[in-house]
Protein backbone atom coordinates (compact mmCIF):
# COMPACT_ATOMS: atom_id res chain seq x y z
CA UNK A 1 0.00 0.00 0.00
CA UNK A 2 1.75 3.15 -1.09
CA UNK A 3 0.80 6.26 0.70
CA UNK A 4 -1.21 7.63 -2.44
CA UNK A 5 -3.10 4.85 -2.51
CA UNK A 6 -4.55 5.30 1.08
CA UNK A 7 -4.55 9.26 0.60
CA UNK A 8 -6.87 8.34 -2.19
CA UNK A 9 -8.61 5.74 -1.10
CA UNK A 10 -9.53 7.87 1.84
CA UNK A 11 -10.55 10.93 0.18
CA UNK A 12 -14.27 9.93 -0.55
CA UNK A 13 -14.71 9.07 3.47
CA UNK A 14 -13.91 12.30 4.99
CA UNK A 15 -15.61 14.30 2.31
CA UNK A 16 -18.60 12.13 3.02
CA UNK A 17 -18.14 12.51 6.94
CA UNK A 18 -16.88 16.70 6.75
CA UNK A 19 -20.42 16.89 4.95
CA UNK A 20 -22.54 15.61 7.67
CA UNK A 21 -20.15 17.61 10.23
CA UNK A 22 -21.37 20.78 7.95
CA UNK A 23 -24.68 20.23 8.59
CA UNK A 24 -24.75 20.14 12.38
CA UNK A 25 -23.25 22.65 15.25
CA UNK A 26 -20.31 21.79 17.30
CA UNK A 27 -19.88 18.48 18.98
CA UNK A 28 -23.42 17.97 17.81
CA UNK A 29 -24.16 14.11 18.05
CA UNK A 30 -25.05 11.48 15.14
CA UNK A 31 -28.30 10.59 14.42
CA UNK A 32 -30.09 7.51 13.13
CA UNK A 33 -30.55 9.65 9.76
CA UNK A 34 -27.18 10.85 9.47
CA UNK A 35 -26.15 6.74 9.56
CA UNK A 36 -28.36 6.35 6.64
CA UNK A 37 -26.37 9.41 4.74
CA UNK A 38 -23.04 7.67 4.52
CA UNK A 39 -23.16 4.97 1.39
CA UNK A 40 -19.47 5.37 0.79
CA UNK A 41 -18.80 4.62 4.38
CA UNK A 42 -20.53 1.57 3.73
CA UNK A 43 -18.71 0.50 0.89
CA UNK A 44 -15.69 0.96 2.98
CA UNK A 45 -17.17 -1.35 5.34
CA UNK A 46 -18.31 -3.85 2.90
CA UNK A 47 -14.80 -4.15 1.76
CA UNK A 48 -13.01 -4.21 5.21
CA UNK A 49 -15.78 -6.99 5.94
CA UNK A 50 -14.47 -8.76 2.97
CA UNK A 51 -11.00 -8.43 2.75
CA UNK A 52 -9.95 -8.88 6.48
CA UNK A 53 -13.17 -9.59 8.20
CA UNK A 54 -11.83 -11.08 12.07
CA UNK A 55 -13.99 -14.16 11.38
CA UNK A 56 -12.64 -16.44 8.53
CA UNK A 57 -15.79 -18.76 8.66
CA UNK A 58 -17.59 -21.21 10.61
CA UNK A 59 -18.13 -24.70 11.97
CA UNK A 60 -21.08 -26.74 10.97
CA UNK A 61 -21.49 -30.24 12.06
CA UNK A 62 -23.66 -32.55 9.82
CA UNK A 63 -26.34 -34.30 10.93
CA UNK A 64 -26.96 -36.68 7.75
CA UNK A 65 -24.87 -37.46 5.27
CA UNK A 66 -24.24 -34.35 2.66
CA UNK A 67 -23.86 -34.75 -1.08
CA UNK A 68 -22.58 -31.52 -2.48
CA UNK A 69 -20.92 -31.32 -5.68
CA UNK A 70 -20.35 -34.92 -6.33
CA UNK A 71 -18.16 -35.29 -2.98
CA UNK A 72 -20.10 -36.91 0.25
CA UNK A 73 -19.91 -35.30 3.70
CA UNK A 74 -20.52 -38.20 6.18
CA UNK A 75 -23.03 -37.55 9.18
CA UNK A 76 -21.85 -36.63 12.08
CA UNK A 77 -18.18 -34.73 10.49
CA UNK A 78 -17.49 -31.55 11.44
CA UNK A 79 -16.93 -29.33 8.50
CA UNK A 80 -15.43 -25.80 8.43
CA UNK A 81 -16.88 -23.24 5.91
CA UNK A 82 -14.42 -20.74 4.96
CA UNK A 83 -15.53 -17.75 4.01
CA UNK A 84 -12.48 -16.22 3.85
CA UNK A 85 -11.82 -18.10 0.99
CA UNK A 86 -14.91 -17.28 -1.13
CA UNK A 87 -14.43 -13.63 -0.12
CA UNK A 88 -10.80 -13.51 -1.87
CA UNK A 89 -11.49 -15.95 -4.38
CA UNK A 90 -11.09 -14.19 -7.64
CA UNK A 91 -14.28 -16.07 -9.57
CA UNK A 92 -16.55 -13.92 -7.23
CA UNK A 93 -14.61 -10.59 -6.68
CA UNK A 94 -12.70 -9.31 -9.50
CA UNK A 95 -9.34 -8.10 -7.96
CA UNK A 96 -10.14 -9.69 -4.96
CA UNK A 97 -6.82 -9.04 -2.98
CA UNK A 98 -7.37 -5.22 -4.01
CA UNK A 99 -8.91 -3.13 -1.60
CA UNK A 100 -11.64 -1.38 -3.61
CA UNK A 101 -15.09 0.01 -1.83
CA UNK A 102 -16.00 1.03 -5.40
CA UNK A 103 -16.70 -2.42 -6.39
CA UNK A 104 -19.99 -2.01 -3.73
CA UNK A 105 -21.36 1.06 -5.30
CA UNK A 106 -24.45 -0.55 -6.90
CA UNK A 107 -24.62 -3.35 -4.17
CA UNK A 108 -24.66 -2.35 -0.99
CA UNK A 109 -26.41 -4.77 1.24
CA UNK A 110 -24.02 -5.58 3.81
CA UNK A 111 -24.61 -8.67 4.81
CA UNK A 112 -25.02 -10.79 1.25
CA UNK A 113 -24.98 -10.91 -2.29
CA UNK A 114 -26.57 -12.71 -4.81
CA UNK A 115 -25.51 -16.15 -4.78
CA UNK A 116 -24.18 -16.12 -1.24
CA UNK A 117 -20.83 -14.61 -1.76
CA UNK A 118 -20.72 -12.37 0.72
CA UNK A 119 -21.25 -13.30 4.10
CA UNK A 120 -19.34 -11.62 6.70
CA UNK A 121 -22.44 -11.74 9.49
CA UNK A 122 -22.83 -15.57 8.15
CA UNK A 123 -25.96 -16.41 6.97
CA UNK A 124 -29.64 -18.55 7.34
CA UNK A 125 -30.93 -18.68 10.61
CA UNK A 126 -27.82 -18.14 12.23
CA UNK A 127 -27.41 -14.39 10.62
CA UNK A 128 -25.79 -12.52 13.37
CA UNK A 129 -28.30 -10.60 15.57
CA UNK A 130 -25.63 -8.00 15.66
CA UNK A 131 -24.65 -6.89 12.20
CA UNK A 132 -26.22 -3.66 11.90
CA UNK A 133 -25.12 -3.06 15.26
CA UNK A 134 -21.86 -3.71 14.00
CA UNK A 135 -22.12 -1.49 10.95
CA UNK A 136 -23.62 1.84 12.89
CA UNK A 137 -20.36 0.94 15.55
CA UNK A 138 -18.05 1.30 12.71
CA UNK A 139 -19.50 4.00 11.11
CA UNK A 140 -19.86 6.32 14.28
CA UNK A 141 -16.11 5.25 14.88
CA UNK A 142 -14.80 5.97 11.42
CA UNK A 143 -17.13 9.32 11.41
CA UNK A 144 -15.42 10.95 14.43
CA UNK A 145 -11.81 9.28 13.37
CA UNK A 146 -11.96 11.04 9.88
CA UNK A 147 -13.84 14.53 11.25
CA UNK A 148 -11.09 14.71 14.11
CA UNK A 149 -7.72 13.34 13.16
CA UNK A 150 -5.92 12.82 9.45
CA UNK A 151 -3.06 10.52 8.72
CA UNK A 152 -0.23 9.52 6.47
CA UNK A 153 1.53 6.43 6.68
CA UNK A 154 4.97 6.40 8.58
CA UNK A 155 6.39 3.79 6.07
CA UNK A 156 5.84 1.91 2.88
CA UNK A 157 3.58 -1.23 3.97
CA UNK A 158 2.23 -3.99 2.33
CA UNK A 159 -1.06 -6.04 2.47
CA UNK A 160 -0.10 -9.82 3.60
CA UNK A 161 -3.12 -12.50 2.94
CA UNK A 162 -1.65 -15.40 5.09
CA UNK A 163 -2.41 -16.78 7.57
CA UNK A 164 -4.93 -13.97 7.51
CA UNK A 165 -4.96 -10.59 6.46
CA UNK A 166 -2.90 -8.07 7.67
CA UNK A 167 -0.07 -5.47 7.22
CA UNK A 168 3.28 -6.71 7.44
CA UNK A 169 4.84 -3.50 9.54
CA UNK A 170 0.99 -3.07 11.38
CA UNK A 171 0.42 0.38 9.26
CA UNK A 172 2.25 2.59 10.89
CA UNK A 173 1.04 6.31 11.29
CA UNK A 174 2.05 9.85 11.68
CA UNK A 175 -1.38 11.32 13.13
CA UNK A 176 -2.98 14.62 13.38
CA UNK A 177 -5.63 16.43 14.90
CA UNK A 178 -7.74 17.95 12.48
CA UNK A 179 -9.67 20.23 14.57
C1 LIG B 1 -17.98 -6.88 12.65
C2 LIG B 1 -18.62 -7.42 13.68
C3 LIG B 1 -19.27 -8.78 13.66
C4 LIG B 1 -19.04 -9.84 12.83
C5 LIG B 1 -18.06 -9.95 11.66
C6 LIG B 1 -19.93 -10.90 13.26
C7 LIG B 1 -20.02 -12.14 12.63
C8 LIG B 1 -20.88 -13.15 13.03
C9 LIG B 1 -21.03 -14.42 12.33
C10 LIG B 1 -20.27 -14.84 11.08
C11 LIG B 1 -21.96 -15.15 13.01
C12 LIG B 1 -22.50 -16.52 12.62
C13 LIG B 1 -21.88 -17.63 13.42
C14 LIG B 1 -22.37 -18.99 12.93
O1 LIG B 1 -23.10 -19.09 11.95
O2 LIG B 1 -21.98 -19.99 13.55
C15 LIG B 1 -22.39 -14.36 14.15
C16 LIG B 1 -23.30 -14.77 15.10
C17 LIG B 1 -23.67 -14.04 16.18
N1 LIG B 1 -23.33 -12.71 16.44
FE1 LIG B 1 -22.08 -11.57 15.34
N2 LIG B 1 -20.66 -10.47 14.33
C18 LIG B 1 -20.31 -9.18 14.60
C19 LIG B 1 -20.84 -8.36 15.58
C20 LIG B 1 -21.79 -8.75 16.49
C21 LIG B 1 -22.38 -7.88 17.49
C22 LIG B 1 -22.07 -6.38 17.65
C23 LIG B 1 -23.24 -8.64 18.22
C24 LIG B 1 -24.13 -8.30 19.39
C25 LIG B 1 -24.08 -7.15 20.05
C26 LIG B 1 -23.20 -9.99 17.69
C27 LIG B 1 -23.90 -11.07 18.17
C28 LIG B 1 -23.95 -12.32 17.60
C29 LIG B 1 -24.71 -13.45 18.14
C30 LIG B 1 -25.52 -13.48 19.45
C31 LIG B 1 -24.53 -14.53 17.25
C32 LIG B 1 -25.10 -15.96 17.37
C33 LIG B 1 -26.37 -16.07 16.54
C34 LIG B 1 -26.91 -17.50 16.52
O3 LIG B 1 -26.14 -18.45 16.71
O4 LIG B 1 -28.11 -17.68 16.29
N3 LIG B 1 -22.31 -10.02 16.64
N4 LIG B 1 -21.73 -13.14 14.13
Amino acid sequence: MSGTDFKGKNHRTVEEHDGIRLKKSGSEGLQWSDYKSMPFTQCVINETLRVANIISGVFRRTVTDVNIKGYTIPKGWKVFASFRAVHLDHDHFKDARTFNPWRWKDNNLGTSCSGNFYTPFGGGPRLCPGYELARVEISVFLHHLVTQFSWVPAEEDKLVFFPTTRTQKRFPINLQRRR
